[in-house]
């Protein structure tokens, strides 16, 4: 089996009585979409956050690219290409479709400039822009204020974003949140070409979406993974079904 490009170990993470991570092990592995599922309050957010290294784990190991993160901050694993997108307020609304892809590769080469302008003008800079609005499918709105897309759109640009980043793992927040239905499809099919890219770590309450595009689904629930399989394992498990698809097993 190839070497996992992410993994967790046993970690841990309390906000007073509760466990919000209670000994989570979990990997991601090249190539594949693993999905997080669980119901609201299962720890999924807090889980993300110590990925990305926004919040420390009581207990227990990140590894990302064979060499352990878990003291490393969110600038530095980004920079080793943590991709995390989704963060809807992340991006400058008042800016250009391009000057927000533009700030993404500017902030992965370490702020190497000054203005952005420069950075407009710089031609590796913004041919890797354009490269990234082309794959999202943004290349004709380049110069519409990113407050002025649709909701949609909004996030095929923060994927834009992160593919900046030269991506080595993709961490996915609820992708599909707010989005309709032909929105949905759209996304489906982005993220099936990306995890030829990177592996994708994806949070998603969109089951039409985790059963259509999940190579591994794990299942988090008060804490803990419960299981993880295939979704033809998820399905048929009478547990899951309990705990999480709120079915009589
Ligand atoms: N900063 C915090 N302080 C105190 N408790 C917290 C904090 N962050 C999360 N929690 C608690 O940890 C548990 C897990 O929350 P978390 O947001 O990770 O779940 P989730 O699975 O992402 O939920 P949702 O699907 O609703 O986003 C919850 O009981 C939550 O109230």
């Amino acid at each position: 089996m190839a070497e996992p490009v992410l993994a967790v170990e046993g970690v841990c993470k309390s906000f007073g009585m509760v466990r919000a991570s209670d000994n989570v092990t979990l990997d991601l592995r090249p190539g594949e979409i693993h999905a997080l599922i669980g119901p609201n309050g299962a720890g999924k957010s807090t889980l993300i956050e110590q990925i990305c290294g926004g919040l420390e784990p009581d207990a227990g190991r990140i590894t990302f690219l064979g060499r352990d993160v878990t003291g490393l901050g969110t600038v530095q694993r980004a920079r080793m290409g943590l991709a995390r997108t989704f963060q809807i307020s992340a991006l400058a609304m008042e800016d250009t479709v391009i000057e927000n892809v533009l700030l993404g590769a500017v902030g992965a080469a370490g702020g190497a400039f000054r203005f952005l302008r420069s950075a407009l003008r710089d031609r590796a800079f913004r041919a890797r822009a354009e490269a990234a609005l082309e794959q999202v499918g943004l290349a004709e709105e380049r110069w519409m204020r990113a407050g002025d897309l649709s909701h949609g759109q909004r996030r095929a640009l923060e994927v834009a974003v992160a593919l900046t980043l030269s991506p080595r793992a993709f961490l996915m927040d609820e992708p599909m949140a707010g989005l309709g239905a032909s929105g949905s499809q759209r996304m489906t099919g982005l993220l099936r070409e990306l995890k030829a890219q990177a592996p994708i770590l994806l949070i998603e309450h969109d089951m039409d979406a985790v059963f259509s595009l999940a190579d591994r689904v794990s299942v988090l629930v008060q804490g803990r993974v419960i299981f993880t399989g295939s979704v033809a394992e998820i399905r048929a498990h009478p547990e899951v079904r309990r705990a999480y698809l709120g079915e009589d097993a």
